[in-house]
């Protein structure tokens, strides 16, 4: 099964969904040694988002996020693509210097659920559902 969404940052990646409903502030809020959510405040507290696929709102906090996700994928503890309901510039700008394969807008959401798996193609916007 096919989703339709807009191309924010290019690149074709595979892997499992981490999916909240709450946006996430990069700065203070992830760890880029490891890729833990370190936000005391935010559901996804504890989790690993190194080599998963984000599914989130969107972005808040320090500007300073976007070079978080750029130090992230230099320490191979990013995400392996965003999907994010609304892009905004702090994730936006840092999935497109780091190459993350990045779409927002997804034409359904009730298919991305966590852990199941899909391939992002931040070229054409398509979310293929794999599991
Ligand atoms: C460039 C900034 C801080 C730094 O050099 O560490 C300012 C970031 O401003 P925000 O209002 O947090 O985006």
């Amino acid at each position: 099964m096919k989703i339709k969404s807009r191309p924010i940052a290019k690149g074709i990646a595979k892997g499992e969904l981490i999916v909240s409903n709450e946006s996430i502030s990069f700065l203070g809020g992830v760890n880029p040694d490891n890729g833990e959510i370190i936000d005391s405040k935010h559901p996804l507290k504890g989790k690993i988002i190194k080599d998963k696929v984000l599914f989130i709102p969107g972005g808040k906090g320090s500007t300073v996020g976007s070079y978080v996700i750029f130090q992230m994928k230099k320490n191979n503890t990013a995400p392996k693509a965003i999907i994010c309901l609304k892009a905004e510039p702090i994730i936006a700008t840092g999935a497109i210097m780091s190459d993350i394969p990045m779409v927002d807008s997804p034409s359904s959401t009730k298919e991305l659920i966590d852990k199941v798996e899909v391939e992002i193609n931040g070229e054409t916007g398509e979310i293929n559902i794999l599991s």
